[in-house]
């Protein structure tokens, strides 16, 4: 059936001219389209939303005034229900309609199929709730979210680099003493529950006095970061090495019995002592260090009597020539 595009898709009742004063009281847009989609009515609204005169509007296809997503959008909604869309009763959508000057307004629209009385689909009519300011706010609430979910990041960046770098030592990259300490005690207390060994190594860097007065503090302190390096270098994941001051390092060896970390000493020990450390002008530098080594539970029962026993035998390790490890078997 071919319908008058200049008349209503509805005949118009007493009632319909009511409701449709009450939704344009409403602030919500009333409009009808035929069969083809061409607008056969706008109400007051929907021409002051989209800033054309329903005379410019009416007799054109729906699609002129919809962005190319809005189409597309509609065009998938059809394809999914499976089956002309007039046979599918009232859908709804949110779009944005392209208004006269070019500007965007975004409509929540609700449409209804409509019918004459023989049953033969003769257009849609809808409701448009103007929702553009609702999307310049969710907008602005993502734009909003976006950068706090940025500064949020760098936050949390930034607090791992103070994290790290209070409990790291400048110099080596090694942990610093108060981590060390901290993390001995509790994992002496698992040690215990789980009645694991644990052992430390101790070690002194020796005549390191003779580095900094023949090649200078500078020289000193990259052989410093050598040590660290080798130690982190060659610890595994559960070790902790850290520098104790000075030119003191230890590392935390959890699970690992006496004799196993007599041979790990060893290992550093004969390590440092074969690197050559290039420093300042190209200077080659050879050193060596003094090793003493203590287990849980076997020489001490906390933190502060396990550091005194390999320090002991750290200065043992000095006071017999240097360069050596000792361990309880050397007592
Ligand atoms: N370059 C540098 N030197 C340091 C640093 N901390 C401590 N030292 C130096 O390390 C040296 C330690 O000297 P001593 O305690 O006499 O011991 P040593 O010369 O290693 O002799 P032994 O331990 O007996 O083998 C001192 O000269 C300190 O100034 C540091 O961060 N950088």
């Amino acid at each position: 059936m071919n319908h008058d595009p200049a008349l209503p898709v509805t005949p118009r009742t007493t009632n319909d001219t009511r409701l449709l004063s009450m939704i344009n009281a409403s602030g919500d847009c009333f409009w009808e389209v035929d069969v083809e989609r061409r607008f056969v009515y706008i109400s007051d609204n929907m021409a002051l939303m989209m800033g054309y005169p329903a005379t410019e509007v009416v007799g054109r296809s729906v699609q002129d005034f919809m962005t190319p997503e809005y189409k597309l959008q509609i065009h998938r909604q059809t394809i999914e229900r499976g089956a002309p869309i007039h046979q599918h009763g009232a859908i709804r959508h949110e779009g944005e309609f392209i208004c006269k000057d070019g500007s965007g307004k975004w409509g929540d629209t609700v449409s209804v199929p409509v019918f004459d009385d023989d049953g033969v689909h003769i257009g849609y009519f809808g409701i448009t709730r103007d929702i553009t300011q609702r999307k310049k706010d969710e907008h602005a609430l993502r734009e909003a979210n976006r950068l706090l979910r940025g500064q949020v990041q760098r936050i949390n960046q930034l607090h791992e680099q103070l994290r790290e770098q209070a409990i790291r030592d400048d110099l080596t990259g090694v942990y610093n003493r108060r981590h060390f300490v901290a993390v001995a005690e509790r994992e002496i207390a698992r040690s215990r529950r789980q009645q694991q060994p644990l052992s430390l190594v101790m070690l002194d860097v020796d005549f390191f006095k003779r580095v900094n007065d023949v090649h200078g503090h500078l020289a000193g302190d990259e052989a410093l970061r050598v040590i660290g390096l080798l130690l982190r270098s060659t610890s595994r994941a559960e070790d902790l090495a850290c520098r104790l001051g000075g030119e003191e390092f230890a590392v935390l060896l959890p699970g690992m019995d006496h004799h196993g970390a007599i041979e790990r000493a060893q290992e550093w020990r004969s390590a440092l002592a074969s690197l050559k450390t290039r420093i300042g002008g190209g200077t080659e530098l050879s050193l060596t260090a003094s090793f003493g080594v203590a287990t849980f539970p076997q020489h001490a029962g906390s933190v502060t009597e396990l550091m005194r026993a390999a320090d002991q035998r750290l200065y043992h390790a000095k006071d017999s020539g240097r360069n050596r490890v000792v361990g309880a078997l050397d007592e």
